[in-house]
């Protein structure tokens, strides 16, 4: 199955309490005890700190679209472009479409296939989880394959659900097409790849 296949799995939110487990011996020293709280939430806060600017910056997305626009890529066919300059590290786009089970991905991909669209939008989130934008989704669908990408794609969790995000890696000028490495697993009938870098590997997969 020729799906985006995202590999940035290490983004799963880890619990900011329960899962930094007790840090707060009943029996020590006032003094000594305010000094292991201090480092206990210390270590909380360094542990939870990439997740939770994950989270702001999640609902900060929300509420500040980027200013982003498809039009005709010398890629291929549509691609996603920015309409203004972004910075190395923040989220570009949510990659939105229908959350669907492998099963049914295996006969949507089939079907599609017979319904003559030749571009995939399935996206893995994991094993048994994979969003379908063929037909419902945003402008992230748009998102060419480049093997030497100005964006990454990676897996938060908000709220308990799993949710495909767009972060650039490094700035991004307007104008300029914003694509991501698709990963996609390797196979034997290969996809060519048009994005055009030095270092492009050939082919999609
Ligand atoms: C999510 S769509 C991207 C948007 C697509 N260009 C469009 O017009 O709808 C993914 C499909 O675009 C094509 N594609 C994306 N990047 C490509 C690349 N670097 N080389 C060749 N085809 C690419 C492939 O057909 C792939 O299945």
């Amino acid at each position: 199955m020729k799906n985006l296949n995202n590999a940035k799995l290490a983004s799963e939110l880890p619990s900011t309490s329960t899962q930094q487990g007790m840090c707060i011996p009943a029996q020590q020293p006032v003094s000594l005890r305010a000094g292991s709280d201090f480092r206990c939430e210390q270590r909380r806060l360094l542990s939870s700190f990439s997740c939770d600017s994950d989270l702001v910056k999640f609902n900060q997305l929300k509420f500040r679209k980027k200013r982003i626009r498809f039009t005709r890529s010398h890629i291929h066919e549509w691609g996603l472009f920015a309409m203004e300059p972004i910075a190395a590290e923040e989220m570009v786009i949510e990659y939105v479409g229908q959350i669907i089970r492998q099963v049914i991905a295996d006969m949507r991909e089939q079907r599609y296939e017979e319904e003559g669209i030749g571009s995939s939008y399935l996206f893995r989130v994991d094993q048994d989880t994979i969003i379908d934008a063929t037909k419902f989704g945003n402008l992230a669908r748009f998102i060419n394959h480049s093997c030497n990408p100005n964006c990454y794609a990676k897996i938060i969790t908000v709220d308990s659900q799993k949710k495909i995000v767009i972060y650039s890696r490094q700035p991004i000028s307007v104008n300029e097409e914003i694509t991501y490495d698709y990963k996609f697993p390797i196979e034997e009938t290969k996809i060519p790849c048009l994005c055009g870098a030095d270092s492009c590997r050939g082919s999609l997969n």
